[in-house]
């Protein structure tokens, strides 16, 4: 029946007001208004729609994308909206663009890589989006590793040029040939950008000075061919139906492409008329800083795929009942539901589906609260650095690397689980999820290879272990390592399992295991008398304790958030059950590093066990309006299983109807291949 709430029951028993979450979930009353306001715009504009995507071929998958991102462009302009706006609409569309590597690292490169004069020149273009650009970083044969680049940039002094040339190239025109080292993967590089930002290895006078990165044009603005010496084109089709493949992922050759002097990024380092290489009194890294700024943005969005698969699976397993009977009779398995429920059981009831779901549901409010630190932490190292104060800069990487990297990770990763959660209607691409894992998971690699950003904080974690006793102190993130003493010598003092609730219990459990573990990785490294050799070998240790930083970061900050005032009722009391469980979930899922590292004991760890199952009931009667307060459209979610209202079965049915396979009752191919099969078998059974 059209306008019925099937959720209304679980609605009613939220012990929290479920407008000051959304408030406190979007970061400000403002941010909520704006998000609120554009996700309805998109929601209602047919233009925006996107159930068809899995169906679609690429061709048309494609040029429904440019579509959509010039009919937004279109209401940004006319509708006059702000960069916060616009971003918000953006991110409501939900559809990888070229737009996304426009604005989120041409435009972001242009800024933190070029001199004022450079940026007065082509930043007013970008925002005008008259030119397009990409960022045309990863070869063929090399992304993780930027040092390696093949790509050159040699100086020609002659003309005050620079030559950009793909080498060991065997041949410029197909992509047929072997050893062709061109770039590979940039997105908006295959069809759609006039402008690439490409990282290439300066060269004057004959000597190499390693990578840098120039402007150079691609297409001709006025036809949109390439231009001589490039040949530029699609990679081809991505894992997953839609997903990915919305966005042109490309290859590029450059075959002794001529670009001005002045297109080299000269903020780093400069080449003068004359030829000779200058750098700067900044430092080199900051040749990466395009990567930091948008490994932070996708720390932001990790939230948020997360909290769009767990909305999805929090509404399903409310709606979705398995055992029982219908009256409570005696089909039903344990004693435990037949006393609490008449009935068939709601399958969010099982303790094991709690135990799969709430912690990514915990997950997702957790990083929502690290992503808006990282996102203070991001503002201020600009600020610094913009007044020559780079001292935050390593750690900046780091928090940016690792947090990038665990984020992704338990998103990519909670999203299947959310889909195994619904059961083989997950399996549906009505349920939204296969394609929110289609188009998540690349982030485990894109923005650098999750295994090889840990390895970053890895190193980070050495040299500040290093600097111990060096008079140097350890600050930010990193300051619990000045306590390392205390930390290595300390036990857990927890008695009962509520005492697994105070806050500077917890903190000293994960900064002591953390630690440890980095410490046993440092003694470890000076047992090799060459400490690369040490590194390579210990890596795998070394990347477990990196991950251990990373989750005491997120854990200080959500425990830190915790901290500030939150007004609305009942909503400080739920975000500590919701902190509870992250941090306990991940204590047990971790208990071998805990108890390895001996702060606590085995006792210790069943009582965090026992902890984490009360703040499941704690939250259980809470879980629709926590998913709720996301303030997610049906729109937005994309998925019949999520949808607001929980009548689930009719609209599962009616999208099947919609299917092209059940456009004729008997199928295409019938004729030709199953009509003659069945025939031959007829006659072969008559004999
Ligand atoms: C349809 C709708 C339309 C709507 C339109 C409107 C739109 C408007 C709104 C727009 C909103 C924008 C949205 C943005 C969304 C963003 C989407 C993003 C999509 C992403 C796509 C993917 C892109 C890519 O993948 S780009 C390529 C990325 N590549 C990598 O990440 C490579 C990984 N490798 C590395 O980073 C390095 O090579 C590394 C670090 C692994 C090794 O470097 P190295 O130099 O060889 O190594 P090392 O010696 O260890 O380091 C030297 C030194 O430098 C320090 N370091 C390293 N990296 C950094 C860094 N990044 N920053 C600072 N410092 C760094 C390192 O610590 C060492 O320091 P010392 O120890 O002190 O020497
Ligand atoms: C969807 C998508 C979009 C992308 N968009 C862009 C873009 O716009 N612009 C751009 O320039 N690039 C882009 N990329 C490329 C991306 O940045 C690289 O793929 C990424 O940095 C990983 O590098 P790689 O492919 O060389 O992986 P590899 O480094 O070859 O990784 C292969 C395996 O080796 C392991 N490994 C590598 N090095 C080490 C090490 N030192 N120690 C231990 N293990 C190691 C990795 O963990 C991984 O398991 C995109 C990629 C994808 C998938």
């Amino acid at each position: 029946m059209a306008g019925v709430d099937y959720l209304a029951d679980e609605r009613n028993k939220a012990e929290f007001d479920v407008d000051s979450m959304k408030i406190v979930w979007a970061g400000s009353r403002h941010t909520f208004e704006v998000a609120d306001r554009i996700s309805k715009l998109v929601a209602n504009d047919p233009a925006f729609r996107k159930d068809d995507r899995p169906m679609l071929p690429r061709k048309e998958l494609f040029k429904n994308t440019l579509r959509k991102a010039a009919y937004a462009w279109k209401l940004i302009t006319e509708l006059r909206l702000s960069e916060e706006e616009a971003s918000k609409l953006r991110f409501f569309v939900d559809e990888p663009a070229y737009t996304d590597l426009h604005w989120g690292m041409f435009v972001p490169a242009l800024k933190g890589q070029c001199t004022d004069e450079q940026q007065s020149k082509w930043l007013p273009l970008a925002y005008k989006m008259q030119i397009i650009g990409c960022y045309a970083q990863t070869e063929l044969g090399h992304g993780s590793n930027v040092q390696g680049l093949e790509t050159t940039a040699t100086f020609d002094p002659q003309t005050d040029e620079f030559v950009i040339h793909s080498p060991t190239l065997t041949s410029s025109k197909c992509y047929h040939t072997v050893e062709v080292l061109c770039t590979w993967w940039p997105g908006g590089l295959g069809k759609v950008s006039t402008h690439a930002v490409v990282y290439a290895r300066l060269i004057t006078d004959g000597k190499d000075h390693g990578v840098h990165g120039f402007i150079v044009q691609l297409r001709s603005m006025e036809d949109h061919k390439p231009l001589p010496g490039i040949t530029v084109g699609d990679i081809g089709m991505k894992f997953g139906n839609g997903a990915y493949n919305t966005m042109d992922n490309g290859v590029l050759t450059l075959d002794h492409v001529r670009i001005p002097r002045d297109q080299m990024m000269m903020r780093v380092s400069q080449v003068t008329r004359e030829g000779k290489y200058k750098q700067s009194d900044v430092p080199r890294q900051l040749v990466y800083g395009t990567m930091v700024y948008v490994r932070q943005k996708i720390v932001a969005d990790a939230s948020c795929a997360l909290s769009k698969a767990v909305c999805i699976a929090t509404r399903y397993s409310a709606v979705r009942r398995q055992f029982g009977s219908q009256n409570g009779g005696p089909e039903t398995q344990s004693a435990h539901y037949r006393k609490s429920y008449t009935g068939l059981i709601q399958v969010i009831d099982y303790k094991t589906q709690q135990n799969r779901l709430f912690p990514l549901l915990a997950s997702a409010y957790a990083f929502r609260f690290v992503g808006e630190w990282l996102k203070w932490l991001y503002t201020d190292v600009t600020q610094r650095l913009a007044v020559n104060d780079f001292s935050t800069l390593p750690e900046a990487h780091a928090c940016t690397a690792g947090l990038k990297s665990l984020t992704t990770t338990a998103t990519a990763d909670g999203i299947e689980e959310c889909r195994k959660l619904c059961g083989g209607h997950g399996y549906l691409c009505t349920s939204g999820l296969p394609e929110l894992f289609a188009v998540y998971v690349p982030a485990c690699t894109y923005e650098g290879d999750n295994i090889v950003l840990l390895l970053q904080v890895a190193r980070f974690l050495m040299k500040t272990v290093s600097q111990i006793g060096s008079g140097k102190q350890p600050v930010g993130t990193i300051a619990y390592m000045g306590r390392v003493e205390h930390l290595l010598k300390s036990r857990c003092s927890v008695q009962r399992a509520e005492d697994w609730l105070n806050p500077s219990q917890v903190l000293e459990a994960f900064e002591a295991r953390a630690a440890r573990m980095s410490v046993s990785c440092a003694q470890n490294l000076s047992k090799f008398s060459n400490p690369e050799e040490g590194f390579a070998e210990l890596s795998a240790d070394l990347v477990e304790a990196a991950v251990a930083h990373c989750q005491l970061i997120v854990v200080s900050k959500f425990l830190d958030k915790l901290q500030q005032d939150i007004p609305g009722k009942g909503v400080k009391q739920l975000l500590q059950a919701v902190c509870g469980i992250y941090y306990l979930s991940l204590l047990h899922k971790h208990q071998g590093e805990f108890l390895a590292t001996s702060y606590i004991t085995p006792k210790q760890a069943a009582l965090a066990s026992d902890q984490l199952r009360a703040l499941y009931s704690k939250v259980r009667p809470n879980a629709i309006a926590l998913v709720d307060s996301f303030n997610y459209t049906d729109h937005f979610l994309g998925s019949i299983l999520g949808c607001y209202d929980g009548n689930v079965y009719p609209k599962l049915y009616e999208a099947a109807k919609k299917d092209p396979l059940n456009d004729t009752v008997v199928p295409d191919g019938y004729h030709e291949y199953l009509k003659p099969l069945l025939k031959q078998q007829l006659h072969s059974a008559k004999l």
